[in-house]
């Protein structure tokens, strides 16, 4: 490799991590930036961005530890960028350590306010490269990755061991689980439960047998589980609300429901049409707020899978604890209240409304249902078995509601954060 090998890479690496962390970019949005790369590089730029986001608690705290008094941010340019960026590299992609400093040296030196830091980024990514691991090494990492606003919301909620299991989850790059349609054999994936097949490394998806085909689509074996607690739903018509990109839809679609989905966002109701299109599967689209839509009948079955601040998911969007913040979850929280009303709204009587989050915040999940069920009393409780969940009984909580956490299916590579609640209309 010459010393400019990967400087393509790097410097597309150091532009999406500038969009996610000055700009609060979702990291996949930011990602972008790097299709137009070669695959080589563009998998380069993404492995170092998504580990550094991973990573980013220890990382800030290890160039601290070789720089107390680091640049100010707005005379250094992409200096924070360069000095994260080159430490990941050392200390968690195992590049050797010429390649990686000099990477972040050619950066520098390409970069009108960097360049006069080249001698400070080059001396301490040098000594990261001879140190670096072994100050890792002595770090609370699960602390350490996840800002204190939520490490403490964590604690809270679930108590410091289980709050410290979640954050270690957040560490490992996540499998890719597939939902197959029918009882088809995913290629080269092994059976989870349910419909899902797990792919213990992630790959372009729709380079795999049986995308094209439609054979199956992508979705975390947890997102798969709300749907699910609806019970049988051949031939009856189930409500879908928040619908896009569709995942929940075509669950239920092709288990034989028909099915109306609700989403706001013109765009992503084209993403769940082209995703039903690709699976051949079919609902009505219905583009409109969900707050003020309604359907013509109150349906036997209604599923809404509410906005949030999506903490579950932090294994796949690793940027989300540091983009998000406490005043996320407040409002977030009013708009599920809101969505849940009107969800209670389209249930018919004696029917099924299932609440789904993806967050690990109390207030986005049981707290909702708690308030919900005190100003519904024609609402109650259709607390889990442990047949809902595929016989994982960890997966429910005291109160019979879905509570998966990213520390579950440890051995199998971790799983969503996800709440559910299953409610009956008197
Ligand atoms: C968690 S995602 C839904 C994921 C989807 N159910 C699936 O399984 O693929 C939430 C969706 O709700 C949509 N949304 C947010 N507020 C809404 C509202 N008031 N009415 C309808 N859709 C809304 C968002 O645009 C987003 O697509």
């Amino acid at each position: 490799m010459g010393l400019s090998a990967g400087f393509e890479a790097r410097a597309a690496a150091l532009q999406v991590l500038s969009d996610v962390l000055r700009r609060r970019k979702p990291l996949d949005a930011a990602l972008e930036s790097t299709h137009a790369l070669d695959p080589r590089d563009a998998g380069f730029a993404r492995a170092i961005a998504s580990e550094t986001l991973r990573r980013l608690g220890q990382l800030e705290d290890l160039i601290r530890h070789f720089v107390p008094k680091p640049p100010a941010r707005n005379r250094a340019g992409p200096v924070p960028e360069i000095l994260l960026a080159g430490a990941c590299e050392l200390v968690f992609l195992d590049v050797p350590p010429h390649a990686a400093v000099d990477g972040a040296n050619c950066l520098a030196k390409a970069d009108q306010k960097a360049v006069h830091f080249k001698p400070l980024i080059n001396a301490v990514l040098r000594r990261i490269s001879r140190e670096g691991k072994d100050v890792i090494a002595a770090q609370d990492a699960a602390a350490l990755n996840v800002p204190d606003w939520l490490f403490s919301r964590w604690i809270d909620a679930y108590g410091e061991e289980t709050a410290r299991a979640i954050a270690e989850a957040h560490h490992g790059v996540p499998p890719l689980d597939l939902v197959a349609k029918g009882p088809v054999t995913v290629e080269g994936a092994a059976p989870l439960f349910g419909s899902v097949w797990r792919l213990k490394d992630p790959m372009r998806v729709d380079t795999l047998p049986g995308f094209a085909e439609g054979d199956w689509w992508v979705q975390d074996a947890a997102a798969t589980l709300p749907a699910h607690l609806l019970g049988d739903v051949k031939g009856v018509r189930v409500i879908d609300l928040c619908a896009a990109p569709g995942g929940k839809t075509a669950e239920l679609a092709a288990a034989g429901a028909l099915v109306t989905a609700v989403e706001r966002e013109p765009a992503r109701m084209d993403q769940l049409r082209a995703n039903l299109e690709r699976l051949h599967l079919s609902a009505e689209c219905v583009v409109d707020d969900a707050r003020e839509w309604r359907p013509q009948e109150p349906a036997p079955f209604v599923l809404l899978d509410a906005p949030c601040t999506a903490t579950g998911t932090i294994r796949r969007h690793p940027e989300l604890p540091w983009i998000k913040s406490a005043s996320d979850v407040t409002m977030q929280s009013q708009l599920a209240g809101e969505l849940l009303d009107a969800a209670a709204e389209m249930t018919a009587p004696g029917g099924t409304l299932v609440f789904a989050t993806c967050s690990l915040e109390r207030e986005e999940g049981s707290e909702q249902i708690e308030a919900f069920l005190a100003r519904n009393p024609d609402f109650s409780r259709a607390p889990l078995t442990d047949a809902d969940v595929f016989g994982h009984s960890e997966f429910v909580d005291a109160a019979g509601d879905l509570r998966t956490l990213p520390c579950h299916l440890k051995d199998q590579g971790g799983m969503d954060g996800f709440y559910a609640a299953r409610l009956k209309r008197a």
